[in-house]
């Protein structure tokens, strides 16, 4: 494996349905820039390859609207989107020519920090796959029906935020499997063929959002300009 090279698949194939704008969520401006170009170049301090995922209806959009940013926006190769996330990472770790590590972000999460790519990425060298997780700071509620429900012990849960990183060859291999509705993450991919425990958790960052809805926006960290 080549142990330095570095690849980044950042997700941007989806349609952004709960967002509810004319444009997928990801081509949106927020504070004067749109939220994938924040996303490329939060990647960009990290990785040495990126990849871009994207509708395939939408490219040359985002050609016409990374242009506007061009200076911003950096170097990267582009692949078509799939049906699902799942098939849209699928498309991108074709794109990942050599045995390496690989990064696989979301394209609507622009504020994650250097750090948490960082000890992502080096936790993946040392252990294969490696998560950023965050703990739960609201009380947890299991529903059973609608006449059942009950509380449950947070400190058993954490929530789940990417760059989920891997041994590229591990993860493409995880990949091969056919779609099941419950792989929400790469990591539940991994984790279907190589088994329970395999994943190293490390600390995400608070600002790491998932931009899904409209209120998202709310939250956009005061420190962006
Ligand atoms: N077929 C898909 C679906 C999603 N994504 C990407 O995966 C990330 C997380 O998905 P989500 O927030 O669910 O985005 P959308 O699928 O666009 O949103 P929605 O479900 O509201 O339509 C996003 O960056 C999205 O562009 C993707 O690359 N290909
Ligand atoms: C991958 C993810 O962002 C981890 O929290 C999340 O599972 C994506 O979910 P979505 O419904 O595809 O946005």
């Amino acid at each position: 494996m080549n142990r330095t090279k570095k690849y980044g698949i950042i997700l941007a194939g989806g349609k952004g349905l709960r967002m509810g704008k004319d444009l997928p969520k990801q081509f949106l401006q927020v504070k004067g820039r749109m939220i994938l170009s924040r996303t490329l170049d939060a990647m960009a301090q990290v990785c040495d390859h990126l990849i871009l995922v994207l509708p395939q209806n939408h490219i040359a959009l985002w050609k016409e609207l990374s242009q506007k940013e061009s200076r911003l926006v950096p170097t990267h190769s582009i692949t078509i989107g799939g049906e699902t996330r799942f098939h849209s990472v699928r498309n991108g770790l074709e794109m990942v020519e050599e045995n390496s590590l690989v990064a696989i972000h979301d394209g609507v999460r622009p504020y994650v920090t250097e750090e948490t790519i960082r000890i992502s990425f080096e936790a993946a060298l040392r252990f294969g796959a490696a998560i950023p997780v965050l703990p739960v700071t609201e009380s947890l509620r299991l529903v059973k029906s609608e006449t059942e429900n009950e509380a449950v012990n947070r400190n058993l849960y954490y929530t789940v935020q990417t760059p989920q990183c891997f041994e590229s060859d591990r993860i493409k291999k995880a990949y091969q499997t056919p779609y099941k509705e419950t792989f929400t993450d790469d990591a539940a991919v991994y984790e279907h063929l190589y088994g329970k425990n395999t994943i190293k958790l490390v600390e995400g960052n608070w600002e790491n959002i998932k931009i899904t809805r409209p209120n998202d926006l709310l939250f956009i960290p005061e420190f962006i300009d």
